[in-house]
């Protein structure tokens, strides 16, 4: 209770949360326990809540997750929260928290991720934190610290991924750091960071990242200068709150032999004739230009957090917190762990992804967060649509892209790991002008959750332009045939096997599937979906395919599905795109083989057609869904009976 009155001050999110409840009954919101009926996760992120963490949180002594990010949550992180000694996820993330990271953290044993980033936080990074073994994920991006780099975050054996992006941090960057041996991401970007980079960190290649720090040199690193003799590393130099620097207060600013102090080579060249003068105008120079650079910072910062959700940076993303956890995780949550007992996390890092060319999938790999934040949490004002086994949410990447976001329950995919991946490395190999283009994947275990990310299209589904009501979705002529065509090399190119691209039936051809453009070009979506999904999915979209008039009659017979039921599924939509409606009646189909065009086309086009095209579409239309499949031309024949296109490019 003393949790819920400062976490939720106004009783306006948490009042599942009452006093003579059952925290383990299933009725606190975002409250779980262990088999022991002790708490053991609270998820409250995104809720809305404005108030504090409570020093209470101590109580909790068997909580192995606490995730609060996306709230508005204020003051200090409490101290008390340090006896946690089972917390291993630790999300205080995009709050407005403040105040300095308590040292006491360093000694949560249990901790693997650590995600501070999107607060006001001051003071420097605690050298303590270097002690957290278990240590996993540490983002402390978008805060106020100053101060180095504690040399002891080298220390962390575990440690994958580390930002410490836009702060205040100052000094250089820790030869230590490079020793961790974990470590896969490091982002340092816009902080005032002076020195030699350690050039093991090259190591990184294009995971370190550290722009918009106009002190760093280094050679081999592309966009760095290399070191002038004052620059070089002295591999004595006392490390930022290293060993070498015992001495040190740990929360006093490290001794200048980290810090880049503006002066002339003459002077710099023998330091020895004045210290003390030579330290003062650094220190001096390193505040006024602190000062501006803070201020800088600090606007440049307001402007990110304002803009959260629209546009982000965008290296931090590819590697999951959810994945980081997989190998390493000893004593995560137990819900996590239950998640883990039933075998589903196809994406988890240490699997063998064999068939996969590596860099091709780590290049499609998403990070959870940066879903989440994309779609604002799946806040339901950016949901496009719900269908039979998935939800798509309208989401803004880092990079400002916008994309559809699908998201598919762990229960509709399909429960063979190997074929799940098998599938996932199958679309990743489709590229074509008429497929929806896929960003990449992320799958959660924490959520049950599979996310495809695609290429947003504007122009809504081609259902909206048939039985349309007003004149604003009527598809004029020209337009309808370059739609057909689009089409046609969509479905030819699925059909066609060259290297790395095997042959794929669509199987869910539709106008919901056939997505337009903004320059009115069809891209065909879902394609290859039905490699993901369970048996019983795939069914159920067969039978709203029948339904819909667009399933080839063999099926009900065959029970197969082939190139030339697409075929047939593609003879329909043309006779929809030819008359405008969503249902193509037998007196269409009368009328075509009558060769009676005014029969047939879209009333609403008003004579403005060429009847010659319009013939040759309704024939091919008719060709394609003809009753038998052998009769029906193949997709590559429909091509180049619409124009001479070579459609497997
Ligand atoms: N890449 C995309 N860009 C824009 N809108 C999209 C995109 N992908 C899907 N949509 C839209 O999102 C909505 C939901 O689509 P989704 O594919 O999840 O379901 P569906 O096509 O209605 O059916 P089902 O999931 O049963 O196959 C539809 O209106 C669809 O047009």
């Amino acid at each position: 209770m003393d949790m819920k009155a400062a976490l939720d001050p106004h009783n306006q999110y948490l009042s599942s949360w009452t006093i003579n409840g059952d925290p383990c009954d299933g009725f606190f919101e975002g409250v779980a326990c262990n088999e022991k009926g002790q708490v053991a996760n609270i998820s409250l992120q995104g809720k809305g809540l404005s108030g504090k963490l409570s020093p209470a949180i101590a109580g909790l002594r068997y909580l192995t997750g606490l995730y609060l990010h996306y709230n508005s949550l204020y003051g200090e992180i409490p101290r008390e929260i340090a006896s946690l000694t089972e917390l291993s996820d630790l999300y205080l993330n995009v709050n407005n928290l403040s105040g300095e990271i308590p040292p006491e953290l360093g000694s949560m044993a249990a901790l693997q991720v650590l995600q501070l980033c999107y607060n006001q936080f001051t003071g420097s990074i605690p050298t303590q934190l270097g002690s957290l073994k278990n240590l996993s994920v540490l983002a402390l991006q978008s805060n106020k610290l100053t101060g180095a780099i504690p040399a002891s975050l080298g220390d962390l054996g575990f440690l994958m991924r580390l930002d410490l992006s836009f702060n205040h941090l100052f000094g250089s960057i820790p030869t230590k750091i490079a020793d961790a041996p974990l470590l896969e991401v490091l982002d340092i970007r816009n902080n005032t960071l002076s020195g030699n980079v350690p050039p093991a960190l090259k190591r990184l290649n294009h995971t370190f990242v550290y722009e918009n720090n106009l002190g760093l040199c280094g050679v081999g690193f592309s966009s760095l200068k290399a070191c002038n003799a004052s620059e070089q590393v002295n591999p004595n130099r006392p490390e930022p709150y290293g060993p070498g620097a015992t001495s040190l207060p740990t929360r006093d600013i490290p001794e200048t032999a980290n810090v880049q102090i503006p002066c002339n080579g003459s002077r710099c060249s023998n330091p020895s004739k004045s210290p003390r003068a030579s330290v003062a105008v650094g220190v001096i120079a390193v505040t006024i230009a602190l000062f501006a650079i803070g201020i800088l910072s600090f606007i440049q910062y307001r402007r990110r957090k304002q803009k959260l959700g629209t546009t982000f940076d965008i290296s931090d993303s590819r590697l999951s917190t959810d994945q980081a956890k997989g190998v390493y995780r000893k004593n995560g949550s137990p819900l996590i762990s239950l998640e883990y007992s039933s075998g589903w996390d196809p994406l988890a890092d240490g699997r063998n992804f064999s068939g996969f060319v590596q860099e091709v999938f780590q290049s499609f790999r998403f990070n959870l967060e940066e879903v989440e934040s994309a779609t604002q949490y799946f806040s339901e004002v950016n949901l496009l649509g719900k269908g039979n086994f998935s939800a798509t949410y309208k989401g803004i990447l880092r990079d400002g892209s916008v994309v559809a976001i699908k998201s598919i329950s762990k229960s509709s995919c399909k429960s063979d790991e190997a074929e799940f991946l098998k599938g996932l490395n199958m679309l990743t190999s489709l590229r074509h002008e008429n497929l929806v283009r896929l960003r990449g994947f992320c799958c959660s275990r924490g959520r049950g959750e599979c996310f495809l990310i695609y290429d947003l299209v504007p122009n809504a589904n081609l259902m909206h332009y048939l039985d349309g009501k007003d004149d604003t979705h009527v598809l004029e002529w020209s337009t309808r045939v370059s739609v057909v065509k689009g089409i046609a090399k969509g479905i030819a190119y699925l059909h066609c096997s060259k290297a790395n691209k095997p042959a794929l039936v669509h199987q869910n051809i539709s106008a919901y599937k056939v997505l337009i453009d903004q320059r009115f070009n069809p891209l065909l979506s879902d394609s290859g979906m039905h490699k993901l999904l369970t048996n019983d999915v795939v069914f159920s979209a067969l039978k709203a395919s029948a339904a819909m008039g667009y399933l080839a009659p063999e099926y009900t017979s065959t029970g197969k599905f082939t190139e030339k039921s697409d075929v047939y599924a593609f003879g329909v939509l043309v006779f929809q795109v030819l008359s405008g409606k969503r249902k193509v009646t037998s007196s269409t189909r009368l009328a075509v083989e009558s060769c009676k065009v005014q029969d047939f086309i879209d009333p609403k086009l008003d004579g403005r057609f060429f009847e010659y095209e319009a013939t040759k579409l309704a024939t091919i239309a008719l060709l394609c869904t003809h009753e038998s499949s052998i009769e029906r031309p193949s997709m590559e024949a429909v091509v180049q009976e619409l124009g001479n296109f070579t459609s497997c490019l």
